[in-house]
């Protein structure tokens, strides 16, 4: 299993609102070489960015991450071909017009010969039950079957390991099942995020961001128990009892 390890990261950005670059996420030093590795936090506590890190798309302004020894910003290009990037939005990954098309895109690098390629496509759509909608446009199909299309076109080169920011957002409960038992099944070293707290439940570790800091990291009954707390708490902070 490769280790993501952050050393001492810190992400801060300049903006228009203020002299002092706002910070994204700050002391961040971690090692994960658990298989299941999840991420969770209020809106806007740096759960993205983090993940981001991973695979480059974002650089630390101070800090290294390595991805099995690899500098994501150093050896970028040898980062990205082991770690897949599973996006939120669908349309920010999906770029051809069809979801067969795109997962064959996906494989363009990896897979010189047309027909083997074409077949491991064909593969990757099935296991995700979408063949039937593989050749039907993009924006015909809903947002979870899109989620599910970006998620199999990501999938099909076999990445060592695989980065999801929040994946079950727009699954119904059949698909967010199926989401569930293909990741289940998966040998590759996962690492997710998610506000669905019962996928979070499935994890080895869980990670709580808050306000750019991992506030919380261990097991996942735990870490989601300490959660709900600083929810409670962050909208009842003087402790009354609801009325
Ligand atoms: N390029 C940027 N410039 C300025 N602020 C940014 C930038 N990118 C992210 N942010 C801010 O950084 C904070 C953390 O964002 P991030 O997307 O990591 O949060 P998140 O935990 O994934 O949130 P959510 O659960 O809503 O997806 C937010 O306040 C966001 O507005």
């Amino acid at each position: 299993m490769p280790a993501v390890a952050f050393d001492q990261v810190r992400v801060a950005v300049e903006t228009e609102d203020s002299p002092q670059p706002k910070v994204l996420l700050d002391a961040v030093s971690l090692r994960l070489d658990e298989a299941r590795v999840g991420v969770i936090g209020a809106n806007g506590s740096g759960k993205s960015t983090l993940l981001r890190l991973v695979n480059g798309l974002i650089q630390p302004t101070s800090g290294t991450v390595t991805v099995d020894g690899d500098d994501t910003v150093r050896a970028v290009r040898k980062v990205r071909r082991n770690v897949g990037f599973v996006f939120t939005d669908p349309l920010s990954q999906l770029v051809m017009p069809t979801g067969r098309e795109d997962v064959e895109l996906s494989l363009r690098r990896s897979v010189r010969n047309g027909t083997e390629r074409r077949s491991k496509a064909e593969s990757a759509l099935a296991r995700l039950g979408l063949l039937h909608l593989a050749d039907q446009s993009i924006y015909e199909l809903s947002g979870g079957e899109r989620q599910l299309m970006a998620l199999a076109a990501v999938l099909a080169v076999e990445p060592k390991v695989l980065v999801l920011d929040e994946p079950s957002t727009l699954l119904d409960l059949r698909n967010r099942e199926l989401l569930r038992r293909t990741l289940a099944d998966l040998d590759q070293q996962i690492i997710m995020s998610t506000h669905d707290l019962d996928l979070a439940l499935d994890m080895d570790r869980v990670l709580v961001v808050q306000e750019g800091q991992v506030a919380f990291d261990g097991a996942p009954t735990e870490a989601v128990a300490a959660y709900r707390h600083w929810c409670m708490q962050a909208l009842d902070p003087a402790g009354r009892d609801a009325p």
